[in-house]
């Protein structure tokens, strides 16, 4: 679904270069749950905005159903932003002058589908995630998780291809945390949700099925989690962690 391929990324201009990607290669398949980690620096942001297409690649690939994202013109950029990605931010980005009915089907309409449809995609989503009785609240007036779940709606209701979490948890105290680690486990199992989050966080990783690490811009290990259990996965990303060196505290 997703094939990423010897991207690299430089920052700044001929005297003062910042390598932030370094020759990036890995694949996403339909149904995966990966998590990508590293410390602070390590490139993880950089490489989730050339996904999102919000940043360019300076070299290599990036192609999403096939699509090179480097080929498309802003139009065709912006709507396969619409329709193809899913976005589960750290704040969440609800905006607060529309109601969870509007926020979640907001990509749709302004795609142009029609009302009903539209009323019928977002009234199925939210079915899904359990708030289909808070659709006519404004965002101000819904509790933490029901925000959570919102922001988990939008990012499917569109058929999206791929759901990308950027630190989803890390304005988030641990329940609330493992409430939408639980939920977005529950998207990928049971809703075929294909996801990729970026965190520096290895309790977030461990809900993964994969981890790759990301240090100094280059992918440095790979953890599979196969038929282990969460919380020895989480042990064995410890370790990894241990191993790519840095600062504690900027990775746990
Ligand atoms: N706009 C920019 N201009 C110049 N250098 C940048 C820019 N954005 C990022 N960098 C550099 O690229 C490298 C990778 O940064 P990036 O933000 O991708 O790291 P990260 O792993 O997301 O870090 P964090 O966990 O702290 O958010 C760093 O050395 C950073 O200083």
């Amino acid at each position: 679904m997703l094939q990423v391929q010897n991207i690299e990324k430089y920052y700044g201009s001929k005297n003062n270069v910042t390598k932030a990607l370094d020759r990036v290669n890995f694949d996403v398949e339909a149904g995966e749950f990966l998590a990508i980690m590293g410390a602070s620096g390590s490139g993880k942001t950089t490489l989730l905005n050339c996904i999102s297409t919000i940043d360019t690649v300076s070299a290599g690939k990036i192609l999403l159903d096939g699509v090179s994202i480097a080929d498309l013109g802003e139009e065709e950029l912006a709507k396969f932003r619409r329709e193809r990605l899913g976005f589960v931010f750290q704040d969440f980005n609800l905006l607060d002058t529309l109601t969870v009915e509007e926020n979640i089907g907001l990509a749709l309409s302004l795609n142009h589908m029609d009302p009903k449809t539209v009323q019928d995609r977002v009234r199925s989503a939210a079915g899904k995630l359990g708030i289909a009785d808070i659709l006519p609240k404004f965002p101000y007036q819904i509790s933490g998780g029901q925000k959570q779940r919102t922001a988990c709606a939008r990012a499917m209701v569109a058929g999206q291809s791929l759901l990308l979490a950027d630190e989803p948890t890390g304005a988030l105290d641990s329940k609330a945390s493992k409430n939408l680690l639980e939920i977005m486990t529950a998207m990928n199992r049971d809703m075929g949700a294909t996801i990729l989050m970026v965190t520096h966080d290895a309790y977030s990783a461990s809900y993964a099925k994969r981890v790759l690490f990301l240090k100094d811009g280059r992918v440095f290990n790979e953890l599979l989690r196969g038929e282990r259990g969460r919380s020895v996965f989480y042990h064995e990303i410890l370790d990894v962690l241990a191993a790519l060196g840095g600062d504690v505290s900027d990775v746990i």
